[in-house]
């Protein structure tokens, strides 16, 4: 059975298998490009982001994939961030359909963090994780749509959907003696937005521990490279995986010890 990616672009999706490595190529080269894939003209690497905005110049549609032997189409949105399926979410539904051994989802609490149109959280599920995808409110329709499309009937658990706004109300609504995750999924959060504070704090909050983040990002501006500064100080992290021609890496973090 076909496995293991978009399937608008199958002979590059299909056959990827991401293998854990120590190695870190230097990001000095980052240039502008043009990500067919996602239908967004990312930016150059600037020292300020202030100018910077996502052109996108495509029409609503569904992407389909597939990831751990099951069909999954997606509704793509419009007018906001978490309306398209970034690189970051593709790396990482990869990554973990590639290393199931690794990083066992089945059973498992799994939270994601800005899910968008949610393929990571529908790629857990189908891995038999217990799933709650969060976004802002203005997100949670279209993801709730594209996770009760694809994992009907296919899932142990059925994927809960959250509104959860990074930094806000956290020991509220989601208080750490109640909630605990085995793993917290994160694809490409980190862009030019002036929440990183919030994230990081959020990612704080989640990682405790005994749980496992796991972080995919296309890295594009320095202020990027900056927040992984960031993230290293804050946690335990090891470089998984770093796809150059995507400009991807996917880390994972632990609290310190
Ligand atoms: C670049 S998109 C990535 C979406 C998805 N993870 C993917 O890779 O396809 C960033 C996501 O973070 C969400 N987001 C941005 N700011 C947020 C905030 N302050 N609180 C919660 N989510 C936020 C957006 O709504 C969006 O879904």
């Amino acid at each position: 059975m076909e496995t293991g990616g978009r399937q608008t672009c199958a002979s590059v999706q299909k056959n990827r298998r991401f293998k854990h490595t120590d190695h870190i190529k230097p990001q000095s080269n980052i240039t502008q490009e043009k990500d067919s894939d996602i239908k967004v003209m990312a930016g150059e690497i600037l020292e300020t982001h202030e100018s910077w905005e996502p052109s996108i110049r495509y029409s609503l549609r569904i992407e389909r994939f597939c990831f751990v032997g099951h069909k999954i189409s997606i509704r793509e949105s419009f007018d906001s961030y978490g309306a398209l399926i970034w690189p970051g979410a593709v790396a990482l539904s990869s990554y973990l359909e590639a290393n199931h051994k690794h990083v066992s989802l089945l059973d498992k609490a799994v939270l994601e963090l800005g899910a968008g149109t949610g393929l990571v959280s529908i790629v857990a599920c189908l891995m038999g994780a217990w799933v709650t995808a969060t976004d802002l409110p203005d997100i949670v329709e279209n993801l709730s749509f594209n996770l009760s499309h694809n994992t009907r009937g296919r899932c142990s658990y059925t994927p809960q959907v959250a509104q959860l706004t990074w930094g806000k109300d956290l020991d509220l609504n989601f208080p750490s003696t109640i909630y605990n995750y085995d793993y917290i999924l994160c694809a490409d959060v980190v862009y030019p937005h002036n929440c990183l504070d919030e994230l990081l704090l959020t990612m704080k909050h989640f990682c405790k521990r005994g749980t496992t983040l796991l972080w995919a990002n296309k890295i594009r501006f320095s202020s990027d490279l900056d927040f992984i500064d960031r993230f290293k100080k804050a946690f335990d992290t090891t470089l998984l995986v770093e796809l150059p021609d995507e400009m991807v890496r996917i880390y994972q973090a632990t609290v310190q010890d």
